[in-house]
């Protein structure tokens, strides 16, 4: 059944008035924008430094209005009068919710103009209209629900078995600002026939065959009950979403970060999100996705940048990554750090003003073990170890001058102790004996100094020893991040170090802004409109104009509310330990497929990966497949069998029109016939955008994927002006075709998938059949398979 046009009508004059009511909104943004900005605050510091708060404010506030334009409002729900659902359209109240009182406050008290009249169907108690953000007419009564409000959740949770007081649910399909399709979903068998009782099109299937652009686009419209549900689970504790290929762990954990920082805003705000994805590639993939939600305070980082001041890509060979990745590391560099403090191994004499003083072993090892009894950190206790060294040198020094006939009384000892403190013999002997050290340099050292690590590691193997050495100048590398974050635990901050020093500053000081803020807010009758948190980061002085977000991602020591951590099966026993400490509290959303794991140093199950480091942790599972057509899952799935990786098995939601094809060529014929294949492909077209010819990703073994790219890009001539059809990694995204190592492919999707030599890729990487597996499960149309690959790689 069509919809009718009058039904289409009507609902084309709610969207109207919808984007009416936001326009209002951003003028009423710039408005108070250029009237703070315009105000005259005097010379006083802290009067301007609110004013520039209160700016920065007005312009995020328009930043956000301006993304969450498309797609504004994408749902309505029919609801039985006075059931459980279908109460008063509201928003959760103030505090948690501060963004919902802004629509509400942003009118109050102003010289807005009169807002368009609200269509009739946007008061009706029985309809609720669902979108990105909350919106409220001038009158306060509500428009559009917020996503994450708890009264939407009946938009994603209602089913025919159990409705929760829904009718009808109504999918709304916008071009731009512009209704184009309705679908609904009648629950009510009593409405069919009615104009409102059209069943369309499915919104879901329109959005998962879509074409991809080498973006991830949100689901907000279209989340799946289960996918709801963990969602918007509570904050509290671990939460492992386990899942196969496509079943949207990556989009729920986006959303569910979203969806904490809206339902936990205060606490949050000042806390923040972490995100966590495998590399930079994968970010880049997924960044759009929050702000289009309006979240854009959350921190996202790749494991090669959880260390502030380094940001490693390059990976270690698996064999070494492995080893840096293990727990034998976290006792290596406790060792390590003990070790360079050296009792010296007989008595030494010293210099001080011409007098000369025997220094014993004992002295040394005495001021040691009183520094070391509080177990803090090694640049921390060594401020103990100095004062404890040079109180028994003076004593020494004292008692040696006595027996030469001298006197000391008490000013003499102070005078004595601050010529030892000063005095070059001493500063050798302390330091020699416990050295102020920073984490590169330990690290730098262990890889560096053989014999040091074959004193430290008299129980390994030589040739693991062997794996660990390096150039002292060598970047680090992705799996060095954790370790150095372990050393500078266990070394604390080092005496001079300012970036340290001012971070721990900082901490401090957003304590006081926050109060500050809230003070200026209650003075400037803002309550409401304005939460503090955001006000701080609009600080001048001592909030030096960073956000929470900002903040926390170049602070090692922040502690976040929460992280969100993706393709969490790769992680090593190291890369958790670094992450815990990033969040004492351990409230994470752990999302992954432990079939997939790929990475040499990465677990065989969650148990294995988990119990190290959370006392306990809930699971939930994902098994409707949303990207991949039964076709290909199939085969994948077969394939899996055939070589014994346990998998998740999924159901896909749609069977596909492409059988899995195969192409025979070999060795040096691999790249011709790749270029073959390609060369009637609207794709290979440079001129062409991703958007409109749709993506495809060339997955090629690590070795050859540059040699591949690179012939590719030749033969295309792809160097053209405008478009350039091919990238290689991360720079294919966006690009109409890809080059991808299966590593660089994981997490992504594309229209279409080439895989070259299958076979290699197998035999080649240290989880081969993870690695082809995941290959196999990118496509959401068509998979290729040129060249060698296993039997079990094929429709029966
Ligand atoms: N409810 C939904 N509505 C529309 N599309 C969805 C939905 N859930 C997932 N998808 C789409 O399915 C595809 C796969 O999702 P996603 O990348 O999150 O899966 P994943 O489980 O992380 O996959 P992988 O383990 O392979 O990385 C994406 O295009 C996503 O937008």
């Amino acid at each position: 059944m069509r919809v009718s046009e009058r039904e289409l009508e009507r609902e084309r004059e709610v969207v109207e008035a919808l984007y009416a009511r936001l326009d209002e909104q951003r003028d009423e943004a710039a408005r108070r924008l250029s009237k703070v900005r315009a105000e005259r605050v005097g010379g006083n510091h802290q009067a301007r430094s609110e004013r520039d708060a209160f700016a920065r404010l007005h312009e995020d506030r328009l930043a956000e209005l301006r993304e969450v334009d498309a797609r504004l409002v994408f749902g309505r729900l029919l609801l039985e009068r006075g059931a459980d659902a279908g109460g008063a359209v509201d928003a959760p109240s103030a505090p948690d919710a501060p963004r919902a009182a802004v629509h509400a406050a942003s009118t109050a008290g102003t010289e807005a103009p009169p807002a368009a009249s609200t269509p009739e169907r946007l008061t009706r108690p029985e309809l609720r209209y669902i979108g990105r953000i909350g919106l409220r007419d001038a009158e306060q009564r509500a428009m559009l629900l917020d996503w994450r409000a708890p009264q939407a959740a009946a938009f994603y949770r209602a089913t025919a078995a159990e409705p929760l007081g829904v009718r009808a649910r109504r999918h709304l399909a916008l071009a731009g600002r512009e209704l184009v399709r309705i679908d609904d979903e009648v629950f009510d068998d009593t409405l069919l026939g009615g104009d409102e009782t059209v069943q369309g099109e499915g919104a879901l299937l329109a959005a998962i065959t879509a074409r991809r652009g080498g973006r991830m686009r949100d689901i907000v419209a279209t989340i799946q009950g289960e996918q709801d549900r963990i969602i918007r689970s509570e904050l509290r504790g671990a939460l492992v979403v386990q899942g196969g290929p496509g079943t949207g762990k990556t989009a729920v954990a986006l959303h569910r970060a979203a969806y904490l920082a809206y339902a936990n805003r205060e606490r949050l705000g000042r806390s923040g999100i972490l995100v966590v994805g495998p590399s930079d590639a994968f970010l880049q993939y997924v960044e759009a996705v929050l702000p289009s939600l309006g979240e854009t305070g959350v921190v996202m980082r790749s494991l090669g940048e959880l260390y502030p001041g380094v940001d490693a890509a390059a990976e270690d060979p698996p064999a070494v990554a492995r080893l840096k990745g293990s727990r034998r590391m976290a006792a290596l560099l406790a060792r390590a750090v003990k070790a360079r403090r050296i009792v010296p191994d007989g008595p030494r004499t010293i210099e001080v003003d011409g007098e000369r003083l025997t220094v014993r072993p004992e002295l040394i090892r005495t001021a040691m073990q009183k520094a070391e009894r509080r177990g803090k950190p090694h640049n921390v206790a060594r401020v103990t170890f100095v004062k404890h060294a040079l109180d028994a040198l003076t004593e020494r020094l004292a008692a040696q001058l006595v027996k030469g006939g001298a006197t000391v009384d008490d000013a003499d000892r102070k005078v004595l102790r601050e010529d030892l403190r000063t005095a070059y013999d001493v500063r050798v002997l302390l330091n020699t004996a416990w050295l102020p050290l920073s984490p590169e340099k330990l690290l730098g050292d262990l890889y560096a100094r053989p014999a040091w690590l074959a004193e430290l590691t008299r129980d390994w193997r030589e040739e693991d020893r062997a794996l660990l050495a390096r150039e002292r100048r060598a970047p680090f590398t992705v799996s060095d991040v954790p370790l150095l974050d372990e050393a500078a635990e266990l070394l604390g901050e080092m005496p001079d170090d300012r970036q340290a020093a001012r971070a721990a500053a900082d901490r401090a000081q957003h304590g006081r802004d926050l109060e500050h803020a809230r003070a200026a807010i209650a003075d400037a009758g803002a309550e409401g409109v304005v939460d503090a948190e955001r006000l701080v980061a609009g600080f001048a002085g001592g909030g030096d104009g960073r956000t929470t977000a900002e903040r926390a991602a170049a602070d090692r020591g922040w502690t976040y509310g929460h992280i969100v951590v993706d393709e969490a099966q790769e992680l090593s026993y190291m890369q958790w330990r670094l992450l815990v400490r990033r969040c004492p509290l351990r409230s994470f959303t752990i999302v992954g497929d432990i079939a997939q794991a790929s990475s040499a140093a990465s677990a065989r199950s969650w148990r294995q990966a988990l119990d190290p480091h959370f006392r306990q942790w809930r699971q939930e599972r994902l098994t409707v497949n949303y990207r991949t057509p039964a076709r290909i899952t199939r085969v994948a799935e077969r394939f899996a069998a055939a070589e014994g990786l346990a998998i998740t098995p999924t159901e896909s939601v749609r069977e596909g029109e492409h059988p899995v094809a195969r192409v025979d060529a070999a060795g040096a014929d691999l790249v011709p016939a790749l270029l073959a294949l390609l060369a009637d492909d609207p794709r290979a077209d440079a001129g062409i955008a991703a958007e409109e010819a749709g993506t495809l990703a060339v997955i090629a073994p690590a070795a050859d994927a540059d040699r591949v790219a690179a012939a590719l890009a030749e033969a295309l001539g792809t160097v053209a002006v405008g478009t350039v059809a091919v990238g290689r990694g991360s720079a294919g995204l966006g690009r109409p075709i890809a080059v991808l190592a299966p590593d660089e492919a994981k997490g992504l999707e594309f229209d279409e998938v080439v895989i070259v030599d299958a076979a290699r890729i197998l035999a080649g990487a240290a989880r081969g059949v993870s690695a082809l597996y995941v290959a196999a499960t990118r496509a959401t149309q068509r998979l290729t398979l040129l060249g060698p690959a296993p039997a079990a790689l094929a429709e029966p």
